[in-house]
């Protein structure tokens, strides 16, 4: 695959260059840390290209979609058209980019596409990824079929602590696609195991606060490009284009006045988790139930103070649900750990190890959070035991 006669309209923000501490490999285990200037704006710029690119991409689809009548709303192909065709977009547009080294972590792969009756879809993905590239102007290319095959399958890097990977999520939250809510591309670098940059596209995001819907902007104008660099800040774009801002988390310091995120899908997070916590808080506001990573977006502009996810057992979270949200709110100030206080760990492949949830919020709520959160796993783990005791009882008297 070739993306040559490159005419990029770059628009990154100029930063001055960030310090931060590098180990060399040997150093993991007991040589000193050495202080290095690393900036990552190439590969920030890459980022943000790609994933306005594949956001556009997924725009179309989920417009056709919605207009489309109520059979096709229940066929899963267009979801399945987009989520292909943004990774395909994603992976090209970094590897004309940043060609050196090239290794992407990222959610789909070909397999499927492989099958009996998987032509016709490839084609549709290659129709679908020509014709954004093409629109956009950026680049003069055509891939054919094959190129997108190799492009989505060249996704399938493990990642790890050594080197550089990309991490992504060619759509984050499916279901809010498919229903017309949030959803978000979800791109991060990981440099040495840990997240270097982030950025997260969400095409269906108000640009006004989501907590003040009768603040919204004129024309309730939506589509956010979140992005974030280590040391360098948060910045919120509209998806058009026009210029960035700098976002921060909100400074609310007392747990009443906070308001808190969940997945919208139940089958996502323990939404009765999450409102125990709320109550211990003493939070007064209903939870906030959206889609996919948007979540972090929303959180790293103040328009919530708290973002819960609890998985129910047995679900392991993947490191492309996280990697850009967690870069894009800790550069706004917030705080993102596991329910036991530990960082999140980017660097052991694909799987994230977290102890039964992943909490989110400022650096002054994080205390009373981390309480009520240990509190209320103790005491859900005490009412199910007291269940299952009863449960045996039960089954004793009626045996
Ligand atoms: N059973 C599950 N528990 C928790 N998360 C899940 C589950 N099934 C899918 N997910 C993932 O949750 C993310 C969306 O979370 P939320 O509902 O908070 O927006 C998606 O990445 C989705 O994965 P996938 O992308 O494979 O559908
Ligand atoms: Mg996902």
């Amino acid at each position: 695959m070739s993306l040559n006669c490159l005419r990029l309209v770059c628009h990154s923000i100029k930063k001055p260059p960030v310090f931060h501490l590098s180990y060399s490999p040997s150093s993991y285990s007991s040589s000193p840390a050495v202080l290095v200037s690393m900036s990552y704006s190439k590969e920030l710029a890459a980022a943000k290209k790609a994933a306005s690119l594949a956001a556009r991409l997924c725009q179309k689809v989920q417009k056709a979609l919605l207009q489309s009548d109520v059979q096709s709303k229940n066929d899963k192909s267009p979801v399945t058209v987009a989520d292909y065709g943004s990774q395909a977009l994603v992976s090209s547009v970094l590897q004309q980019e940043i060609p050196a080294d090239f290794s992407l972590v990222a959610e789909e792969d070909s397999k499927d596409l492989r099958k009996d009756g998987g032509q016709e879809i490839v084609e549709r993905i290659t129709k679908l990824v020509n014709d954004s590239i093409t629109s956009d102007g950026s680049y003069n290319v055509t891939l054919s079929t094959e190129d997108v095959i190799k492009a989505i399958d060249s996704g399938r890097s493990e990642g790890g602590s050594q080197g550089r990977h990309w991490v992504l999520d060619p759509i984050d939250g499916t279901k809010g696609f498919l229903r017309g809510d949030q959803y978000a591309i979800a791109l991060a670098l990981l440099d040495g195991g840990k997240v270097v940059l982030g950025v997260l596209a969400c095409p269906n995001l108000p640009l006004t606060s989501i907590s003040a819907p009768d603040q919204h902007s004129p024309n309730n104008e939506v589509g956010c490009l979140f992005f974030a660099e280590v040391g360098g800040g948060t910045y919120m774009q509209p998806l058009d284009g026009s210029s960035a801002v700098k976002v921060q988390v909100t400074a609310v310091e007392n747990p009443e006045e906070a308001s808190f995120f969940e997945s919208y899908e139940a089958a996502h997070s323990m939404h009765d988790l999450s409102s125990l916590i709320a109550q211990k808080l003493g939070v007064k506001a209903p939870p906030v139930r959206i889609d996919s990573q948007a979540k972090y977006g929303a959180l790293s502009r103040g328009d919530g103070a708290i973002y819960l996810r609890f998985p129910h057992k047995g679900y392991r979270e993947k490191i492309w649900d996280h990697a850009a949200g967690c870069i894009v709110v800790t550069e706004a100030g917030g705080v993102v750990t596991d329910a036991a206080g530990k960082p999140l760990d980017f660097s052991r492949g694909n799987y994230l190890d977290v102890d039964t949830g992943i909490i989110v919020t400022n650096q002054k709520l994080m205390p009373f959070l981390f309480n009520a959160v240990r509190e209320s796993i103790k005491e859900k783990a005490a009412s199910l035991s007291r269940r299952i005791d009863v449960g045996i009882c039960w089954e004793r008297q009626l045996t």
